[in-house]
């Protein structure tokens, strides 16, 4: 089919829903799909309040049929109403009936038709449907966008995120947490993740559309136009950026700004140049942690470079696992990835196993560092151990399986690392690196009396702080693992 039939397509589409919202309020909508439609097109029809709307179509049972059986109904568990595919090349004209769209028609905010790589798209606006009036309509519109920027922002994934990011944040403090600080960092944080998952969205709207696991999100299912999304992305990196630099630090903020720019423009187009993305985004994930960090201490000291490196490292068996078990969605979507190169999986598995070796010794890197105690070390070592031999199975047996379970494992391995480097954080450690260190030059620039008579409470000895740094018992049986925020797709 030619360009001119998609278009006919869509036009008659078009027409269907400027009908369906100005009459037709009791008897069952018809309208024609022409000749030219053919397997794999697929239309949507997108609304505000899309679950409820969603929902009530399945009650009443109706949906979306074909004269002729030839299509399929799909309803999608939120934004859509419905949409219909053509399973087969269809060579005459397709009469489909939508009985009680009516009642829907006045929510209609966008209509998608889309074949392979082309989808158009076509607001409300536009399509001259008018909308929901009153308040019922304004409360219906706060909930249909605060939904879009909800799913703009990838708020699971974000919220992981800021988590990374308190963690670094709480071990980068001294003896003690600035609250404040600690809220404002995260706040900010959770604004340039915004921001750069919205910039990633409107980069890949085609490619989205043709995956399983992302053909739902706000910008390929047109439930959002993108000068909107755009608006939505600047205004949440410029906001998150001013304020890290006004209320926490300049470092913050340009560790903030630079993620931004290395998640949306360095990031998102190499997916789909070359493989070698997926470590770029492993230093995308990293920088969080910094992020916190640079927050409490105004820089980033050695034990921030060791949780950014569980974090890097972490992300490389977690993101191969994922890209083999979803390397047909990934390849649909037009992503260059390892595991579409390496059909026998043995190069993906060997590359997530070697990162969980990896893992190994950062918990000892911590405890060399001051910033835990050595629990931490061997805590480590069995939660590695753990992810090393789901990644150990996955490389002897390469299949969707044992990558699912690499998957799982990894979700499992990351809040465990995190509640453990806090639980077991030392906290005067840095402090008293800088104390003994101002100590030693006190008692290098002043006279023996001048010393002496230092108030000694306000100076902080090495065999005083060998005593302040209270170590505490291995966490394993105690705690348990927080919600993972990424859950695994389940197709
Ligand atoms: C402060 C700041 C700017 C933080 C940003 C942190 C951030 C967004 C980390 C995500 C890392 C990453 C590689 C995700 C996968 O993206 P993807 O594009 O592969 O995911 P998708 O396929 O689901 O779209």
């Amino acid at each position: 089919m030619g360009s001119g039939g998609r278009g006919r397509v869509y036009g008659q589409v078009v027409e269907f829903l400027k009908q369906s919202s100005k009459e037709c309020r009791s008897q069952p909508l018809r309208f024609e799909v022409d000749a030219g439609h053919r397997a794999g097109d697929s239309l949507g029809i997108s609304c505000h309040n899309g679950a409820r709307l969603a929902a009530r179509t399945r009650n009443s049972s109706v949906g979306i049929y074909s004269k002729n059986r030839q299509a399929s109904v799909i309803f999608f568990r939120r934004g859509f109403v419905g949409a219909f595919r053509a399973p087969e090349a269809v060579t005459r004209s397709n009469v489909w009936r939508a009985s009680n769209l009516s009642r829907f028609s006045r929510d209609v905010t966008s209509a998608v038709v889309s074949q392979g790589s082309i989808v158009r798209r076509q607001t409300a606006e536009s399509l001259g449907v008018s909308s929901v009036k009153g308040s019922r309509g304004i409360l219906e519109s706060l909930g249909h966008y605060g939904r879009c920027y909800f799913e703009l922002s990838k708020v699971r994934l974000s919220s992981f995120v800021v988590l990374s990011t308190a963690v670094g944040f709480w071990m980068g403090s001294g003896d003690t947490v600035d609250w404040t600080g600690l809220g404002l960092t995260s706040f900010g944080t959770m604004l340039c993740a915004a921001s750069a998952n919205s910039f990633n969205q409107l980069l890949e709207i085609s490619n989205d559309s043709r995956m399983k696991r992302t053909m739902r999100r706000p910008l390929p299912a047109g439930r959002i136009g993108v000068p909107h999304a755009l608006a939505f992305a600047v205004t949440a990196g410029v906001s998150g950026v001013a304020l890290l630099a006004s209320k926490i630090n300049v470092l913050t903020a340009e560790l903030g700004a630079a993620n931004i720019v290395l998640y949306a423009l360095v990031y998102t187009p190499l997916k789909q140049l070359h493989f070698i993305n997926t470590w770029v985004g492993a230093v995308v994930g990293a920088i969080p942690p910094l992020m916190g960090w640079a927050g409490a201490a105004g820089r980033i000291d050695a034990g921030g470079w060791v949780l950014a490196s569980g974090l890097y490292f972490w992300q490389i068996p977690h993101f191969m696992a994922l890209a083999y078990f979803c390397r047909h969605d990934y390849a649909a979507g037009g992503y260059k990835m390892l595991s579409l190169l390496d059909a026998s999986g043995r190069r993906t598995a060997s590359c997530a196993l070697r990162n969980c070796l990896y893992l190994l010794p950062l918990g000892f890197a911590a405890q060399h560092f001051g910033v835990t105690s050595e629990y931490f070390g061997w805590e480590n070592l069995v939660l590695t151990s753990g992810i090393g031999a789901m990644a150990a199975l996955f490389y002897l047996r390469p299949n969707p399986e044992t990558a699912r379970r690499l998957f799982r494992s990894s979700l499992i391995y990351l809040p465990f690392f995190m509640s453990a480097m806090v639980f077991h954080r030392r906290p005067n450690a840095i402090l008293n690196v800088e104390s003994i260190k101002s100590v030693e030059l006190k008692r290098e620039h002043l006279s023996e009396a001048e010393f002496n008579s230092e108030d000694k409470d306000t100076l902080i000895f090495p065999s005083k702080c060998q005593k302040t740094i209270m170590h505490r018992p291995p966490i394993a049986f105690i705690s348990y693992a927080p919600f993972p925020f990424l859950p695994a797709p389940d197709y």
